[in-house]
């Protein structure tokens, strides 16, 4: 990497402001998946035994610019602490005076969690003025949060022009090992593309459909497919401008010879819960009252024989609600065809993903499980990462 690291900075004594990705799985108002927050632990260490005053800065969920009381950082902070066996004490803010007289008691070594940086609008604005007030507070910036890498916001690329600005280890690993597997992909290539975040992620299906053998798409993200192809999908999730889109890559990728493969049924619900009333359908035949919320056990089968003729797999996006017993066959058949591809080299994106293989008990099994979804998808794409753009060349 051509970034300067925390290893190319004195941070002895001074005042560092971490960011990490710190955005977890919760439920009941608990961290339920800690992957991110364990894989932080390395720079965080690093910077505590330097003797750094440590603050570390995250967001979590998408609050649009205003405090939410479940979003706050406390649950994390509560974990953060158990897994250092150290005290981390956390704000109620992410900047300004009062955080200011909490620093100004710190000593060498300590750790202070900032809030939520999400509950300020400046934030996903990228706004100067809160990337100033956030460089206000430090001497140093580390970013080592790979997972929010690809964006532009005040704590993830605007700081990174007030004080020195360097990588933290994570980050640095991540790219390094997503680099490699991407550099001459062994194959047959596939990807899996699934999840939530449709708007997010359909467009990295155009860089996508340039590189691999086969795309394997399902989660929240094949619906759109699914009504493209002309069908009806009741009540799943549709972003209804992409339709076009999604056309679009059906064709590309007849024209370039990728295998695209789309469900073929799935399981599908009457409320969005984990006691709903479920059965399996065609894909052509999803009711109009009801929902798809996991791939059928056809769709697994074929997307499980693709699997193993691969030679290097990345997967973004669960395959259905895994969250719920009864939509998690999908995701668990798909996690499992990995874990029994010996000859496959697999990686595994997305904080939602890695807390599924996590749940699974199938994470070791896995070649790279990667702290970032969206983020390694644009990488792979081949696209620049703002986070990573901003920091300080070697
Ligand atoms: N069919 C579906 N309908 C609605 N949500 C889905 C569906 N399939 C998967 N999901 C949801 O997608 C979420 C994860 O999406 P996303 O954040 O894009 O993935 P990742 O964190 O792995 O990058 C999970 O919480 C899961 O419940
Ligand atoms: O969870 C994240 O991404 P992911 O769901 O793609 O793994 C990152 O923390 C980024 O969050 P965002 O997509 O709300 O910017
Ligand atoms: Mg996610």
């Amino acid at each position: 990497m051509n970034k300067k690291t925390v290893k190319d900075v004195d941070v002895r004594g001074k005042r560092v402001f971490c960011r990490v990705d710190f955005n977890v799985p919760m439920k009941n108002g608990q961290v339920s998946d800690e992957t991110r927050i364990r894989a932080a632990l390395p720079t965080i260490q690093y910077l505590v035994d330097q003797g750094a005053k440590v603050l570390l800065a995250s967001h979590l969920g998408r609050p649009n610019g205003q405090a939410v009381e479940e979003l706050r950082l406390t649950p994390v902070a509560k974990r953060l602490s158990e897994l250092l066996g150290k005290d981390v004490k956390k704000t109620d803010e992410a900047y300004g005076d009062s955080v200011k007289s909490e620093i100004d008691i710190m000593n060498e070594g300590d750790i202070l969690l900032l809030e939520n940086v999400r509950f300020y609008p400046g934030e996903e604005k990228n706004d100067p003025e809160l990337a100033k007030a956030f460089a206000e507070l430090a001497d140093v910036y580390v970013n080592d949060a790979f997972g929010a890498a690809h964006r532009a916001h005040a704590s993830t690329e605007g700081i990174a022009k007030y004080i020195p600005a360097v990588s933290g280890f994570l980050m640095e690993k991540e790219l390094d090992i997503l680099g490699k597997a991407l550099s001459n992909p062994e194959r047959p290539f596939t990807a899996i593309i699934g999840g939530a975040k449709v708007k997010d992620k359909i467009g990295v299906i155009d860089n996508l459909l340039e590189k691999v053998d086969n795309l394997l798409i399902g989660g929240g993200l094949a619906y759109t497919f699914v009504k493209a192809q002309g069908h009806e999908i009741g009540k799943s999730l549709l972003e209804e401008d992409k339709i076009e889109l999604a056309k679009s890559f059906m064709e590309k990728a007849k024209a370039k010879g990728v295998n695209l493969y789309m469900p073929v049924d799935a399981i599908v619900a009457d409320d969005f819960s984990a006691d709903a009333n479920t059965k399996v359908v065609a894909i052509e035949e999803i009711p109009a009252d009801w929902e798809a919320l996991d791939i059928g056990p056809k769709t697994a089968e074929t997307y499980r024989d693709v699997i193993q003729k691969s030679k290097l797999v990345i997967w973004n996006g669960p395959m259905g609600v895994f969250e719920f017993d009864k939509f998690a066959q999908g995701t668990k058949a798909v996690a499992q065809a990995l874990a029994d591809a010996n000859d496959t080299y697999s990686v595994i994106g997305g904080g939602d993903s890695a807390a599924a293989v996590e749940k699974f008990g199938l994470a070791e099994q896995m070649s790279h499980i990667s702290t970032g979804g969206g983020a390694s998808l644009e990488f792979m794409e081949g696209k620049q990462l703002p986070g990573v753009v901003a920091l300080n060349d070697k």
